[in-house]
């Protein structure tokens, strides 16, 4: 069983103009030990996603089907209260900016300490307080960094304090939304490294989302591509390298430098996102992809899983799911 089983997601969100669905039957899950990335442009729902699985969304958001299970237990049927102790304890988050993290007023070393009583019973806090210095010996941070506040860190230190707090309760599966995007490239290559290497001595897997698709692709097992709301591909790494499947991957990876292929010209992907609130029938992306049949304007592409992958792409379906896909369409 894989640690976290994400089917047909829906999320929506009220706005001014109608509700609309930032996340419309993502499906995908995340193996122990595995880095899954989610990839994809600015608003196609990555952050919604991941704000959905660990329960953060708020406001005008609300989960309106789907599935989310971890070890087989259906997330989105606990109470508020049940919840909680999966929070930390088995499923954490990292959020781009350390501030959004942390108490801008507490000393590092009281939220370090709050985080590690906050879960666990019958630990003294004099246990939490060593602990604590662990924590920071872990992700290579001086312990005398415990007595500062937020601000008296750089940038790079406080992300590493979050990444700290994250790991206080060795949870299963960490999230981490844009971990590094605010931090200069050097700063950011010795954190990446950092999980990594964490990752390999205690085994969680981690959801991990960016802009940065280079850097997704040198660190994650597994990606999935989304679009507009929907998962256009998943595919291992190595896949990806080799070559990407959905046309909207493939003009993805052109809009990015090769970490190892020949200089190119970069091209970018011509046109915009659709409007989630009134969306295309059919393929969201049809309008963008070069290879757009008639199909596409009218039937959405089914979601095709094999030893490749999963894409949803009608340049891929079978005949016969063809032929299913447009009976449920009519
Ligand atoms: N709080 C909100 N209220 C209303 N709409 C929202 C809210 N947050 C996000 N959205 C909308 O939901 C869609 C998905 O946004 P989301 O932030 O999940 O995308 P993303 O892929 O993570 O983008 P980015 O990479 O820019 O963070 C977008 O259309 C966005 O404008």
């Amino acid at each position: 069983m894989s640690l976290l089983e994400v089917r047909d997601l829906q999320i929506e969100y009220a706005s001014a103009r109608g509700p609309f669905k930032a996340v419309d039957g993502v499906s995908f899950s995340i193996e122990r030990g595995e880095i899954f990335g989610l990839a994809g442009e600015s608003g196609c729902g990555k952050s919604t996603t991941a704000y959905g699985i660990a329960r953060l969304l708020r406001g005008a958001a609300r989960i309106v089907g789907g599935s989310v299970r971890m070890d087989g237990v259906e997330l989105t049927k606990l109470s508020d209260a049940q919840f909680d102790a999966y929070r930390w304890a088995r499923i954490s988050i990292v959020l781009q900016s350390a501030m959004n993290n942390l108490n801008p007023v507490m000393k590092i070393k009281e939220q370090l300490i709050d985080a590690i009583l906050a879960h666990r019973t019958g630990i003294s806090r004099a246990d939490a307080l060593r602990q604590a210095g662990e924590l920071m010996e872990l992700a290579d941070l001086p312990k005398d960094r415990l007595e500062r506040f937020p601000h008296e860190l750089s940038g790079g230190m406080r992300q590493r304090v979050v990444i700290a707090m994250a790991l206080a309760l060795r949870p299963e599966l960490i999230i981490m939304d844009e971990p590094t995007t605010a931090l200069d490239v050097i700063t950011q290559k010795g954190i990446i490294d950092k999980i990594v290497e964490l990752k390999r001595t205690f085994g969680f897997s981690v959801l991990f989302i960016t802009h940065d698709l280079p850097l997704m692709l040198e660190i994650c097992d597994r990606v999935g591509v989304m679009y507009a709301g929907r998962m256009a591909e998943i595919a291992a790494r190595e896949r990806m390298l080799a070559g990407a499947r959905h046309p909207y991957t493939q003009g993805l990876l052109r809009s990015f430098p090769s970490l190892t292929g020949p200089r190119v010209r970069l091209e970018g992907i011509p046109g915009s996102t659709p409007d989630l609130v009134a969306p295309p029938s059919g393929c969201r992306f049809r309008d963008r992809c070069p290879h757009a049949l008639p199909v596409c304007g009218s039937v959405q592409p089914p979601v095709q899983a094999g030893e490749d992958g999963v894409v949803s792409c009608h340049l891929y379906a079978k005949e016969d799911a063809l032929d299913e896909a447009a009976a449920a369409g009519s």
